[in-house]
């Protein structure tokens, strides 16, 4: 049942997969990877596990993006699968978000194109079909927290450096109103209101008080505990889950998708200001020589 998927991916012609790779998994499932995406299917379940893979950190370029989106319908349209768990191959990091190399020093083409795979991949996760997991490994700022945001439940490994949330103004930037409306949904306006001014990164216990994660789990429990709520949610029949999915999350897809082009044309202008090129600048700087 395609009740809310089947929207066209656009993308630049010519993106590579890479190494991707077909074959037929020990249960006769389809396994398929590429560089950056490992998928993990289990057919007898119904449910495929994600691993991201884009070492060291998994930001998220437009090649990953790419890799991911590809995934990600090839999955929403093989009636195997019911249920997918998104979690992180990369020790200690789910993923660092958006690739700031994407948005520095590059021209406007490229700005618009990165961010329409940005918009996808978020309506790609936000509208799917399927019961959606997030298994979180690892930090998760900015980009990383919007991804595990989208999903129907957020599972955290108990870890204080596993901080999670978005930290767009401590970067001098601003969380756009999808991602914004994404954490209203989840933590209400008051906690979003100030988390976002803020760009508070939440630690495991405050990121559950405040309602940001579902559970914190001890680290080696984090697949069994995803595995577990989904066989919890794959109990309720798809039909009427996946009609109260689409009830509850259309109006906030829908503001994005009614304004997506002007939503790329203020990406693009705030991006190319002098004075952000120059906040990422130096906020990626900060970050090479905070190993020195
Ligand atoms: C009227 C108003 C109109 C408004 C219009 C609005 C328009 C929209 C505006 C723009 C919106 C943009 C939204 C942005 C979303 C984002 O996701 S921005 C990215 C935010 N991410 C971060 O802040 C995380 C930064 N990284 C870290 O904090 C740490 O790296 C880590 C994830 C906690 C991991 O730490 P550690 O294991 O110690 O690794 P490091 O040594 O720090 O990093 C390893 C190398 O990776 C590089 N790197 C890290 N993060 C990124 C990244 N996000 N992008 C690119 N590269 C990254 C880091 O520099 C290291 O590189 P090397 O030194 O070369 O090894």
């Amino acid at each position: 049942m395609a009740l809310l998927a089947g929207r066209t991916v656009l993308l630049r012609a010519g993106v590579r997969l890479g190494a991707e790779a077909a074959t037929r998994g020990g249960n006769g499932a389809r396994r398929f990877a590429s560089h950056r995406v490992l998928v993990e299917p289990d057919a007898a379940a119904g449910i495929a596990t994600i691993k991201l893979k884009n070492p060291p950190v998994n930001s998220l370029s437009l090649e990953f993006l790419t890799e991911l989106i590809i995934c990600l319908e090839k999955l929403e349209n093989d009636k195997t699968f019911r249920g997918i768990i998104l979690t992180s191959d990369c020790p200690g990091i789910f993923s660092a978000g958006l690739d700031l190399r994407e948005m520095c020093g590059k021209n406007p083409a490229h700005y618009a194109e990165y961010w329409r795979a940005v918009q996808e991949i978020w309506l790609k996760l936000y509208l799917s079909n399927m019961v959606l997991v997030a298994a979180i490994n690892g930090a998760s700022p900015a980009g990383g927290c919007l991804m595990a945001l989208t999903c129907d439940y957020r599972v955290l490994a108990d870890n204080p450096r596993y901080r999670i949330g978005l930290n767009e103004t401590l970067l001098g930037i601003i969380a756009p109103f999808w991602f914004k409306d994404n954490l209203v949904n989840t933590i209400g306006h008051r906690a979003a209101d100030r988390a976002l001014q803020l760009g508070l990164l939440f630690p495991p216990t405050e990121a559950l008080q405040v309602g940001m994660v579902d559970q914190v789990v001890p680290e080696d429990q984090i697949h069994s505990t995803a595995l577990s709520v989904m066989s919890q949610w794959l109990a309720i029949p798809d039909h009427a889950r996946q009609l109260t999915k689409s009830m509850m999350r259309k109006a906030t897809a829908d503001h994005l998708i009614k304004q997506r082009e002007a939503d790329i044309q203020n990406f693009v202008s705030f991006i190319s200001k002098d004075s952000i090129q120059k906040s990422l600048q130096v906020y990626l700087e900060k970050l090479k020589q905070k190993k020195h």
